[in-house]
């Protein structure tokens, strides 16, 4: 992985799209001049975000990395338009975000699925609020993604008879189930346990690889963050800011389980930790 400079990287990612005038990229998400600052009362404040501006590409598998408390959540938030910026603004193919945006999938910690429904009527849920397509073709594309998944067997169980492994899996199937362009997915693998998050790291490569999805992840885990990614964002805390930018350097275009057992691997997770540790934290 080759370490970038947020500064640096600003000159480095279409150059264009940091002058105001410039139009936006046509393609991928362009987060320009984004910042949050949270009023806490009257006289108090918290500088969730600095003003920052990258370019995520399409069919990028982006990640950002940091402490705790560092503003990922926020930044993932502001691109799914769930969090409004107090300055700047998201573009995805050069139209900006203003709100919830059907061209993205959430996948949050918790997988979120409403315990009154089957996995199923859970994935089934979004066609129905937006009416994206008729639910002749929601029902047959569930029943493809549950598949897909390795879950069609519990479609219709309760979702709480499901493991947190599983549970996760139909997160991603309903995220999924409008066919959005771009998957947000914030630390969707934190609860669980190493095996079943490495068997679901291999398992969303894969699904990002064959769907051809765009992916900005977030999580704490760095040798998480440099299997799955192209790159990696490094944010740093108080105030949230993103720190540098690290780009995977020769890793094969499909990478497997057995990528985490190579040298190549170890030495990139080395670098990442040093961006790490050169936050000072
Ligand atoms: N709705 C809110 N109101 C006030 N402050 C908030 C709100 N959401 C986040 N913050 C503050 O903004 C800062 C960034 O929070 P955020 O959740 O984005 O960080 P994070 O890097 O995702 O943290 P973690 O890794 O612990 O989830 C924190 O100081 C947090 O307390």
């Amino acid at each position: 992985m080759q370490l970038v400079r947020a500064a640096e990287s600003k000159r480095r990612e279409v150059p264009t799209a940091r002058s105001e005038d410039a139009a936006p990229s046509a393609t991928g998400i362009d987060v320009r001049d984004v910042s949050k600052i949270f009023a806490l009362g009257a006289s108090e404040q918290t500088v969730a975000l600095k003003p920052l501006s990258l370019t995520i590409r399409k069919g990028e598998f982006f990640s950002f990395i940091g402490p705790s408390g560092c503003g990922k959540t926020t930044l993932l938030r502001i691109i799914a338009g769930l969090t409004t910026p107090t300055t700047g603004g998201v573009f995805i193919n050069g139209t900006q975000v203003t709100g919830p945006d059907s061209r993205i999938g959430m996948v949050f910690q918790k997988s979120t699925l409403l315990p009154w429904r089957t996995v199923l009527q859970n994935l089934l849920l979004p066609v129905e609020v937006t009416k994206s397509c008729s639910m002749q073709e929601a029902r047959s594309r569930a029943d493809r993604l549950l598949e897909m998944m390795g879950i069609a067997a519990f479609k219709n169980r309760s979702p709480d008879e499901l493991s947190g492994g599983m549970q996760q899996r139909a997160a991603i199937a309903r995220a999924l189930i409008t066919d959005p362009e771009i998957l947000a997915m914030d630390e969707p693998f934190s609860a669980l346990d190493e095996f079943t998050r490495e068997r679901l790291n291999d398992e969303l490569m894969g699904l990002q690889k064959s769907a051809q999805k765009t992916i900005i992840f977030v999580t704490h885990n760095i040798s998480e963050a440099v299997f799955l990614s192209d790159r990696i964002g490094v944010m740093a805390p108080r105030p949230g800011r993103l720190d540098s930018i690290i780009e995977a350097q020769g890793f094969p275009a499909v990478r497997d389980a057995s990528l985490r057992k190579k040298q190549e691997f170890f030495r990139e997770v080395a670098r990442a930790r040093d961006a790490f540790d050169r936050l000072h934290l």
